[in-house]
């Protein structure tokens, strides 16, 4: 099993390339279901979440290609398969957005169950209430959904009392075939939502809304392929913003998406850092000085989104006075907290926050990522922590993060991976 091992890193300084946003991707590729002709897709990072998207389709009857150029080719006129194996599903809880498209197309899809994971529960119980208010039928069995739709979808009202992501693009994307209006009430706000209505709508749909809390949905009869560019990763991006922001260091991160991170640009502006932005790029600049702790509440777009919240604990790990981090969308995202502290940081775990008094330094220690985000939490107290720190379990990082260690060594650290 691959291990990362880092070595206290000097303030990293440099220019970082984004990748295109696995949380965008996976619903654009999954979007492909709908199409009656092949779908082109560019900045598709190249992550295990994304291989495992790509054999879930192939097993769904998706002919699959990646050009010379890097287009993912994804034609999708040889769907035979309505089943979605839990040997897949089960390593990709974003599988479960094969539902809505499958349901929408061909009125019928076997689902496995995605069941919880280290983060916390995570139903799917918004995702088939939607697909029912729209008439479908469905039946959990043997830890599988299986959901039929004679005579196809209805457009529906619909509210969903959390907001979800993901039965937000479920539902977006089995209103875009189904017959009549979908109205999808209390609607996620997130910019890979945005990217995905784009996209529906460059196949031919009609999606209005999306951005708010209110998309509608004019079904239509068909959708054809179409040509699309994944958004960069604002993830991504903001992991390495983080990590040159704890070092005391500078980065550019280049072709990234400045206004899908406001929340976490004003957070580490808060923490000292002078953040500069252009079209497509962001420069972060410490000057040198030790960040400033900085509180954090994470909610849903455009408030400061959960999966920046492990990194942001490293941060004030190392930081000037206190911080409290407070989690609100899942119930479980503290599992980087123990090993934290392994590390020798100073911070007490109150209910769902996190109080973090800052040291100036960590101690390397052997340490193990428990989920995707929690990895790169992990990775950047080691670039502050004194000797050496041993990252185990990073396949949850390649889960999402494109050559991490690769882009990470290009501005300065002192990180590499060894496999046993
Ligand atoms: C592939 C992808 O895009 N993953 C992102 C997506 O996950 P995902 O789409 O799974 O997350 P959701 O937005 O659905 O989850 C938000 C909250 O709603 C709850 N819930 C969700 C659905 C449901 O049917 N019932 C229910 O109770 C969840 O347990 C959670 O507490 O959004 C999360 C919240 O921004 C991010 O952390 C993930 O990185
Ligand atoms: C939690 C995440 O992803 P997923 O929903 O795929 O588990 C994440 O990207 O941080």
């Amino acid at each position: 099993m691959d291990k990362l091992v880092i070595q206290a890193s000097p303030a990293l300084s440099g220019t970082v390339t984004i990748s295109g946003a696995k949380n965008a991707a996976l619903p654009l590729l999954m979007s492909s279901l709908l199409a009656d002709s092949p779908c082109h897709f560019d900045n598709v990072p190249n992550l295990r979440d994304i291989n495992t998207s790509i054999a879930l389709l192939t097993e769904l009857g998706v002919k699959i290609q990646r050009h010379e150029s890097g287009v993912l080719e994804l034609d999708p006129t040889s769907v035979g398969n309505f089943t979605a194996s839990y040997e897949l599903v089960k390593t990709m809880r974003a599988s479960i957005l094969v539902l809505g498209p499958l349901l929408a197309k061909y009125h019928e899809a076997n689902v496995s169950l995605p069941g919880g994971c280290a983060i916390g529960a995570r139903p799917v119980d918004l995702h088939l209430a939607g697909l029912e208010k729209m008439g479908a039928t469905i039946e959990v069995e043997g830890g599988y959904i299986r959901a039929k739709a004679e005579g196809g979808l209805k457009g529906a009202t619909i509210f969903m009392d959390i907001v979800s992501v993901g039965a937000t693009e479920n539902l977006m994307m089995a209103a875009a075939l189904a017959e009549g209006k979908t109205i999808l009430e209390n609607a996620a706000r997130e910019p890979e939502i945005v990217d995905l209505a784009n996209c529906l709508n460059r196949m031919g749909a009609n999606v209005s809304g999306a951005g708010t809390d209110t998309i509608t949905i004019e079904g239509v009869k068909s959708l054809e392929g179409c040509h699309y560019r994944v958004l960069p990763d604002r993830i991504e991006t903001g992991t390495f913003l983080v990590a040159a922001a704890a070092t005391g260091g500078s980065v550019r991160c280049e072709a990234a998406a400045p206004d899908t991170l406001e929340a976490v640009l004003a957070k580490l502006r808060s923490a000292g850092a002078e953040i500069t932005t252009g079209a497509d790029w962001i420069s972060l600049d410490m000057k040198g000085q030790r960040p400033k702790c900085v509180n954090i509440k994470t909610a849903p777009h455009p408030a400061f989104p959960t999966d920046m919240q492990a990194q942001f604990v490293a941060l004030n790990c190392v930081a000037e006075g206190t911080g409290v981090v407070t989690e609100t969308i899942f119930e479980n995202r503290f599992m980087h907290v123990p090993e934290l502290q392994r590390m020798g940081a100073n911070i007490a775990l109150e209910a769902h926050s996190a109080v973090c008094n800052g040291t100036p330094r960590l101690k390397g220690a052997q340490v193990m990522a428990t989920d995707l985000r929690a990895s790169a939490s992990l990775i950047i107290a080691g670039l502050v922590a004194d000797g050496e720190t041993t990252v185990d379990r990073i396949y949850h990082l390649d889960r999402g993060y494109e050559k991490i260690e690769e882009k990470l060594r290009g501005i300065g650290a002192n990180i590499r991976r060894e496999s046993a």
